[in-house]
């Protein structure tokens, strides 16, 4: 099932811009955005709500059309590709996703087993192998072999999270989207969650990772972009964005984030004297 790895970024976007609504509703929900993903690079993409994080994840799938703008997949243009062609790619598994919610990510009609081999079954693997292949990869995410015969409904939601990152890896993908995947999460399994990420990325495996909360994207991304109301207002380095953070919104996420210590400023009357420094 190995593909070859094409030199070059796994993801290349450029000047994306998605609407939403009919042509007089028409609302910009993502404007002119730029991201490059080299393979083994975790890039995360920080926003609060409604600042067009989803709609990226999603026009990067192929679930939402852009107004504007290519997106590239292993040098591939991906931008106009039709369901037959996004079918066709969704088969290969270069890409792949992980939401929030893993009941929008598994089927919850289908074992943890059935959801973990069904991608290889479709692929022609012989079903011991693929049985074999899905204990080691919940092994991976250091979950018992024993919940192969559970519905998603009737493992936990840490675990189930866990199930959702195994079912995303068991076709080997170049590129991993994560959409708020630990927000959900207790604190011992967003942490576990975290590591697991951080692994993958060491592997080789590009990740974007979508979150409102720059403390849980700060210990795993090389890079970070910034979105405030559907633009992209400042990316760059992890150390840079929060260590030196340049745009007035940036400063605010950073000196709201408890757990990071930047040149950010943490106190109310500065927070609130940047706000005004934001458009409406
Ligand atoms: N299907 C849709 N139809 C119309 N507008 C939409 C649709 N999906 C999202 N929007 C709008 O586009 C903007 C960006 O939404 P998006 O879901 O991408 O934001 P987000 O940053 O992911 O927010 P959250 O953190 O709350 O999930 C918002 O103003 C939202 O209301």
């Amino acid at each position: 099932m190995s593909t070859p790895t094409p030199a070059g970024p796994v993801l290349d976007i450029t000047g994306l811009t998605v609407h939403y609504g009919p042509r007089r509703r028409r609302r910009r929900a993502l404007d002119d955005l730029t991201l490059r993903v080299d393979p083994g690079e975790a890039v995360g993409v920080i926003g609060e709500t409604g600042s067009g994080k989803s709609t990226l994840a999603r026009t990067v799938l192929g679930l939402v059309e852009p107004s504007a703008g290519t997106i590239l997949v292993d040098g591939e243009d991906v931008t106009r590709h039709g369901r037959r062609q996004w079918r066709a790619l969704r088969l290969r598994g270069t890409v792949q996703y992980v939401f929030q919610d893993p009941l929008r990510s598994l089927d919850p009609d289908l074992t943890v087993g059935q959801s973990l081999t069904e991608p290889l079954l479709v692929r022609g693997v012989p079903r011991a192998d693929a049985v074999e292949r899905a204990r080691a990869l919940l092994a991976r995410v250091r979950l018992d072999g024993e919940l192969l015969d559970r519905l998603p409904g009737e493992v936990s939601g840490g675990q189930r999270q866990r199930v959702a990152v195994a079912r995303a890896l068991i076709t080997e993908p170049r590129l991993l989207i994560l959409d708020e995947p630990v927000s959900a999460l207790d604190s011992a399994n967003r942490v576990q969650v975290l590591e697991i990420l951080k692994e993958l990325r060491d592997a080789g495996t590009a990740l974007v990772f979508i979150s409102h909360d720059l403390g849980s994207v700060a210990g795993v991304a090389d890079r970070i972009a910034v979105l405030h109301r559907g633009e992209q207002v400042e990316t760059g380095t992890a150390a840079a964005v929060i260590g030196a953070p340049r745009h007035p919104y940036t400063r605010l996420l950073v000196g709201s984030a408890p757990t990071l210590r930047g040149p950010a400023p943490a106190d109310r009357a500065e927070r609130d004297a940047l706000r005004t420094l934001l458009p409406a």
